[in-house]
């Protein structure tokens, strides 16, 4: 089985999970966080089984072209210490761990143990031997358990959208990032442009939740939707990263529009 943990020395107060329900731990007093993110954490739970196919079949496999484009910007290098946060099922995480290779460390970060099983299990079935570079941590990426300045670049794939703070989720990966180092952010567009909007719009009601649906998750993927329409601009999320401390940070689109991958550097 994947490391599915590691200890990590933390300077900030480590969040502990207990019988699936998210608490951050301050001092000895477990109080109960965000219902909102507890939520989120159940439909990522509820949708590791089939996430991964559904993922291939709905993009035609573009996603992974997505998640390539998304690392390479990271400027990952061999024998880098990297975070791919937000991690899942471990799709950025395999493509970092080669990147660094045996030399190197990827950290892949979520709060979802379904999802964190999932990518331990496909490490354990995959041949590359720099995939033992890989250590899977049941963490909150609003409450990183790592040191300030500990990664050489930090990875977010389908994540900033999902986390409830948004301003919080980009401090902390700012704070563990070595100065000079870079966040790449890989999500949704929330476009600007009308057509590409209605055909985001148009594709998830009509094939993306229909075919969810038959799996079951009706909900679930018409969570994509309204996340989608609560999202930042491109724009938005530049002054996001500049905001949390950033010295720049530029945004472009992928996928026709579709999709966008911010770029920060500290
Ligand atoms: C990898 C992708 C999405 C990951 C993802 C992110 C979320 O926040 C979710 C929330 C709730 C349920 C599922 C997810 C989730 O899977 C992007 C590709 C997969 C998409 C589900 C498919 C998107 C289809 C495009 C709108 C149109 C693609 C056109 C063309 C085939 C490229
Ligand atoms: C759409 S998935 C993306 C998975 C993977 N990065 C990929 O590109 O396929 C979003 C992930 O973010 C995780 N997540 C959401 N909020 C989080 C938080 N506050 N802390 C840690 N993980 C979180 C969910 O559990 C889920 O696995």
């Amino acid at each position: 089985m994947g490391t599915l943990a590691a200890a990590i020395p933390a300077t900030t107060t480590a969040s502990r999970h207990a019988g699936g329900r998210r608490h951050r731990r301050r001092g000895s007093v477990a109080v109960r966080c965000s219902s909102a993110a507890d939520e989120r954490q159940a439909l990522f739970s509820r949708i590791a089984p089939v996430y991964d196919h559904l993922n291939d079949v709905l993009s035609l496999g573009q996603h992974r072209t997505w998640k390539r484009i998304c690392v390479s910007w990271s400027m990952a290098k061999r024998g880098d210490r990297v975070l791919d946060l937000c991690c899942g099922s471990g799709d950025l995480a395999f493509l970092l761990s080669q990147k660094v290779g045996l030399d190197g460390e990827v950290m892949g970060v979520d709060f979802s143990g379904q999802q964190l099983q999932t990518a331990a299990s496909r490490q354990d079935q995959r041949w590359k031997a720099c995939y033992k570079n890989i250590k899977w941590i049941e963490g909150d990426a609003l409450d990183l358990p790592f040191t300030d300045r500990y990664f050489d670049a930090v990875t977010v794939g389908y994540g900033l959208r999902n986390v409830v703070d948004r301003p919080k989720a980009m401090r902390e990966i700012l704070r563990v990032l070595k100065p000079g180092s870079r966040a790449s952010v890989l999500d949704f567009n929330k476009s600007s442009s009308f057509f590409t909007a209605s055909l985001q719009s148009w594709a998830i009601d009509n094939v993306v939740v229909p075919l969810a649906s038959s799996y079951g998750l009706t909900e679930e993927y018409k969570y994509l939707k309204s996340s989608i329409s609560q999202y930042l601009t491109g724009e938005e999320l530049e002054k996001l990263a500049k905001e949390a401390g950033f010295s720049s940070a530029k945004h472009y689109e992928l996928g026709g529009g579709l999709m966008g991958n911010l770029v920060a550097t500290r």
